[in-house]
């Protein structure tokens, strides 16, 4: 596993070692001992999975609030994905900064999504299916959203008309968001 630096000091993109054969291919996709070499320590306690039909579709931007905060492993199953973090600790030299990334079943690559950022991704096929690890327990109540097309923020997603839930079309802009990360 390979990891990659980004824009953010503590969000990485990570490269699994593929083992190719006649057969198909064999990676551990995740391996406690390597992420811990690598600086990468979490207590994984949930795995995600969701499953978006459409090119298009937009999930997030979502975050948990403190102390329910959530570092998530995002990888891609199937299809392919734009995912994007956005820095959202307040005393941060990069809050309100954005970077997108391809996920896909082709590149293997997986993004560690540390806490106190919040995270969303847009499907560029149909069919994608996204599973993430996540080292807090999903807390709805303590579950929070920016909205996507935040003019502050200017993501700049591969649509403007995404499909989105009726939930993500009403979250507030980053200005108004609820947010306590430092
Ligand atoms: C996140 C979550 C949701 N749910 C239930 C709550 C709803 O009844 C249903 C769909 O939830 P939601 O619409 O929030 O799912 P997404 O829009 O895919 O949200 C996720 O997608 C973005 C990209 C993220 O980064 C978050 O991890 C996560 O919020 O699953 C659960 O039961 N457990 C969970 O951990």
């Amino acid at each position: 596993m390979k990891a990659i630096k980004t824009s953010f000091k503590d969000v990485y993109l990570l490269e699994p070692n593929v083992f190719g054969d006649a057969r198909g291919y064999f990676m551990e996709s995740y391996n406690k001992k390597v992420f811990i070499e690598l600086g990468l320590d979490f207590d994984f306690v949930q795995d995600n999975q969701s499953l978006s039909a459409q090119v298009g579709v937009i999930r997030g931007l979502h975050y948990q609030l403190n102390p329910k905060a959530q570092t998530k492993l995002v990888r891609v199953l199937q299809g392919a994905i734009y995912d994007v973090v956005v820095d959202i600790r307040k005393s941060s030299p990069t809050f309100g900064k954005w970077q997108g990334f391809i996920l896909s079943e082709e590149n293997k690559r997986q993004l560690l999504v540390p806490k106190g950022f919040a995270h969303g991704f847009c499907t560029l096929v149909s069919n994608t299916v996204v599973a993430y690890k996540v080292d807090e327990y999903y807390f709805p109540e303590h579950d929070r959203g920016i909205l996507w097309n935040d003019p502050a923020l200017g993501i700049d997603w591969p649509t403007s008309q995404p499909i989105l839930s009726e939930k993500d079309k009403c979250h507030p802009v980053l200005a108004k968001a609820e947010m306590n990360f430092e």
